[in-house]
């Protein structure tokens, strides 16, 4: 359940009249998601007939300095006629708003409401509808005038496996392999290859469907600059294994990656790059869940994430990584 932060309805109430979109009826917190407090708005809309809207109080892993990059990553996707919801700016104009709370500033957005549904078990045509997508974003980010460092790269990583050191028996002592690995996979990350803004972790939870077509991409709180195929290697990693990691479902994965060239192929170098690529995918989400793992307080309202999950997946790569992705 990720609701950090609680809101008083007249406080609700006075927030959403900075906004130009109606009067609010009423505001559900969300319960899925893992980073940031969101809430489902709904209001009376500017004509009377009602208007839905997310909005989402920024946490301790999204930066406020990030946030006109990732707003206007959105607004500028949208434009390009990307799936992606647009922000909602306030009567001022601004994208996104700061506001105590409890003796802390935070800040917050208001975010178009798209329809759909996450899948649970998706199709291969969702696959290919999502690897789709994915590319689209990738081309119109060409001219998105921003650019942004990976905060989950290879010095985070680094970070990670400081901070568990001596801790990765708690979780599975086959983790102690961990950093080795990770200095690997670093020693060997190809350098030359084509980028643009990614989205960094579009796992299915990231994704609205419409039966079998991307109704929204959203959660764009980690885009970055980084080789787009690594946001190719991410998405395979997330879609096309069983939650566990334990099964890999080959024609998810094929299905992804020829969604993907039907919009963008990949160069022989990008495609020769997926191994490791994938390998690095794995150890990252590997790593912040095993961060969470650890430092996540027993009683808090969220779940945490198994990272024995993607260590599966790792283990996946590094044996099959060249025959999956030939
Ligand atoms: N623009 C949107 N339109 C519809 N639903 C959304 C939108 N943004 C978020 N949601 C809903 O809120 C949930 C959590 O949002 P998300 O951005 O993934 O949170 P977190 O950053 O905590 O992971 C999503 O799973 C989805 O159900
Ligand atoms: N996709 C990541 C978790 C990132 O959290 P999100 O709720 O912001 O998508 C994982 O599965 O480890």
């Amino acid at each position: 359940m990720a609701v950090y932060t609680r809101i008083g309805a007249e406080d609700m109430a006075a927030l959403i009249a900075q906004f130009d979109v109606g009067t609010l009826t009423s505001a559900k917190g969300i319960a899925e998601g893992v980073s940031n407090s969101n809430w489902l708005i709904e209001t009376t809309g500017t004509d009377g007939c009602g208007a839905r809207f997310i909005l989402t109080v920024y946490e301790e892993r999204t930066e406020v300095e990030d946030l006109p990059f990732f707003l206007g990553l959105l607004d500028h996707l949208a434009a390009a006629g990307c799936p992606v919801p647009r922000t909602i700016h306030d009567r001022s104009g601004a994208a996104f708003r700061q506001i105590e709370m409890g003796g802390e500033v935070k800040s917050l957005a208001l975010i178009e409401f798209l329809p759909g549904v996450s899948a649970d078990n998706p199709t291969s045509a969702q696959a290919h509808a999502v690897g789709g997508a994915m590319a689209q974003i990738h081309r119109a980010a060409q001219d998105f005038g921003m650019s942004r460092k990976n905060g989950m790269g290879h010095a985070a990583w680094r970070g990670f496996v400081e901070s568990c050191q001596g801790r990765w028996a708690e979780i599975d002592p086959k983790l102690e392999a961990v950093p080795g690995l990770v200095d690997e996979v670093i020693a060997d990350w190809p350098r030359e290859l084509p980028q643009s803004v990614i989205h960094a972790d579009l796992f299915p939870d990231n994704v609205l469907l419409m039966g079998d077509a991307v109704s929204g991409l959203i959660d764009f709180y980690f885009a970055c600059t980084e080789p787009m195929a690594y946001d190719l290697a991410v998405a395979h990693a997330a879609w096309s294994f069983s939650p566990d990691g334990k099964r890999h479902d080959a024609a998810i994965g094929r299905a992804l990656i020829e969604g993907y060239e039907a919009v963008r192929p990949l160069t022989q170098i990008e495609r020769n790059a997926l191994p490791l690529l994938a390998q690095g995918a794995s150890l990252r989400f590997l790593l912040t869940r095993a961060y969470d793992w650890l430092n996540t307080p027993v009683d808090a309202l969220v779940t945490r994430k198994d990272p024995c999950a993607f260590w599966n997946r790792l283990a996946f790569y590094r044996e099959n990584g060249a025959s999956v992705f030939a």
